[in-house]
């Protein structure tokens, strides 16, 4: 087998203080491979995606790319090999074309460059005006962009973190069209998902990882979603959540007639936005990002407060809150997951503890203006263990771990919070499939428990798996209430594409 390989790692070892992130791993990237790497959060997928691209440096172990042993010390050492990479978030420029993007970090005039951007676009499906501003593409453009500024560089190799979870559905499916388009033209694909049903639709290979270990090489095509998620978390699934029959009582959330016009350039304006949140039910909005989503949870948040004038606009637990910030929100009972994690849910410097302490203080956290810090430890304590958080201890900061085991943190630090109104952003996002399923439990039993829980998302399948009822935003407007029993996929489909029409106001 030896020399067959295009990448290939052999004992590499990678740790964190105490943290074993990667162990003796041993992985062969073919050529001409879509190769997935799966594993439950925390399982060292991105740390192992950093050392093959030469973001971190392997403690141990030996890295041969085309048959000869290299040690990237940098992403820009790693690109002239021939590896690129896509990142999750996107790093271009809203204010700048698309190639002036790209002549950030590929060498060549505008000209030559635009060109180059047409050729590779019809080449792979991948086309995207070059004079364009980024701002106004959608994000399913803004990946094309990323993908093609890494083409430019002619690599062999390309690594993808979790890209579909930023997509809107339709463009799943084309950009699967393009990534094998690449590899038959010769180039490989890292393809890092949580997503077994597209691990089994376009990958030849998957290594599974757990706890920093590789546990498993499989050819998808030929196991379950199911086999792919057993072994994965190395015992069965978790059942999905019991959906019993909504009891409504009264009305928690009132939003009646919003309208905001942002000062984003960028932003979406939102118009004539009404609905409601019962105690006891769980209310979905579904949609595309960037179709204020964004605007509307600062919003309900209370992170832009609306004019005393329109405080009547939102009431919460039968109050008129429109006026009011967040931190008096909460103190009605209102809990929130914003979909930034970082910075926004959590603040990556501080330990655990303190980040409990950001929305839990009200819980017995201070006195008399004290910290108790006891206490503090014994909550975030509490939430590492009831959501099953992987951390070392809850003194490790919150930037140190892996994505899906802080948006769990996040989660639970919320429900702990016992909310009368939760509201959450995308809260499964970049959770594993087992993770997702716990949390989807928990907000089950919230409502359950008589809290309303109004739920952004864009997974259709979660939305239909744990709503009671579903809104559609659609360019700042939200469709009518529909209730999930009896409605269809597509017909939230078409909501979300603006096919099904003007959404009526009520
Ligand atoms: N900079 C860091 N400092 C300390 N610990 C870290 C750091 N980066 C990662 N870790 C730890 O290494 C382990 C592996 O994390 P990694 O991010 O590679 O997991 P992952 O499989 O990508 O998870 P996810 O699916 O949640 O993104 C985790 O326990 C994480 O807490």
């Amino acid at each position: 087998m030896s020399g067959a390989a295009l990448l290939r790692l052999q004992g590499v070892s990678k740790s964190y203080g105490s943290v074993h992130a990667n162990r003796a791993i041993d992985l062969d990237v073919s050529h001409q491979s879509i190769h997935a790497v799966l594993g439950e959060n925390g399982a060292g997928k991105s740390t192992l995606m950093k050392l093959i691209y030469g973001v971190e440096r392997p403690d141990v172990g030996k890295i041969e790319w085309q048959g000869r042993e290299v040690r990237p010390t940098s992403s820009a050492e790693a690109r002239r090999l021939g590896i690129g990479m896509v990142f999750q978030h996107f790093s271009l420029f809203e204010t700048l074309t698309v190639a002036e993007n790209i002549s950030l970090l590929v060498p060549g005039t505008k000209a030559a460059l635009a060109a180059r951007v047409r050729d590779l676009g019809a080449t792979f499906e991948l086309e995207v005006d070059p004079n364009a501003h980024v701002h106004s593409l959608s994000v399913g453009e803004r990946q094309r962009v990323e993908i093609l500024r890494c083409l430019l560089l002619d690599p062999k190799l390309i690594i993808l973190d979790e890209p579909t979870s930023v997509l809107p559905p339709q463009s799943v499916q084309r950009l699967f069209g393009t990534l094998r388009l690449l590899r038959d033209r010769g180039v490989s694909i890292l393809f890092i998902s949580h997503k077994l049903e597209e691990i089994r639709a376009l990958c030849d290979t998957a290594t599974i990882l757990q706890a920093g270990r590789v546990t498993g090489r499989v050819d998808p095509r030929q196991a379950s979603s199911r086999d792919l998620a057993t072994l994965m978390i190395g015992r069965e699934m978790p059942p999905p959540p019991l959906h019993a029959k909504a009891k409504p009582g009264p009305k928690v959330l009132e939003v009646a007639g919003l309208d905001h016009a942002t000062d984003d350039p960028f932003g979406v304006s939102l118009s004539g936005i009404s609905l409601d949140v019962r105690a006891g039910e769980i209310v979905g909005i579904a949609g595309i990002s960037g179709n204020g989503q964004k605007e509307l949870a600062e919003i309900l948040s209370g992170e832009v407060a609306l004019l005393s004038a329109q405080r009547d606009v939102i009431r919460m637990m039968d109050r008129p809150v429109g006026h009011l910030g967040a931190a008096a929100r909460r103190r009605l009972g209102f809990a929130f997951v914003p979909e930034e994690r970082m910075g926004r849910g959590a603040v990556p410097e501080m330990p655990l503890t303190d980040n409990a302490l950001l929305t839990a203080h009200d819980r017995g956290l201070v006195r008399r203006g004290l910290v108790r810090r006891q206490h503090k430890a014994a909550f975030a304590q509490a939430c590492v263990e009831e959501f099953d958080v992987r951390t070392p201890s809850v003194q490790a900061e919150a930037g140190a771990l892996s994505g899906g085991n802080l948006q769990k943190f996040i989660i639970g630090r919320e429900i702990m919070l016992e909310p009368k109104l939760l509201f959450v952003a995308q809260p499964t996002w970049g959770v594993d499939i087992g993770a997702a399923t716990a949390i989807r439990r928990r907000l089950v039993a919230l409502r359950d428990s008589g809290a309303a829980i109004l739920m952004i998302s864009e997974e259709i399948e979660e939305l239909f798996e744990i709503c009671d009822r579903l809104y559609v935003l659609h360019k700042g407007r939200l469709s009518p209430s529909l209730r999930v029993q009896g409605t269809t996929v597509e017909q939230v489909g078409e909501w979300m594409t603006g096919a099904a029409g003007e959404p009526a106001h009520a």
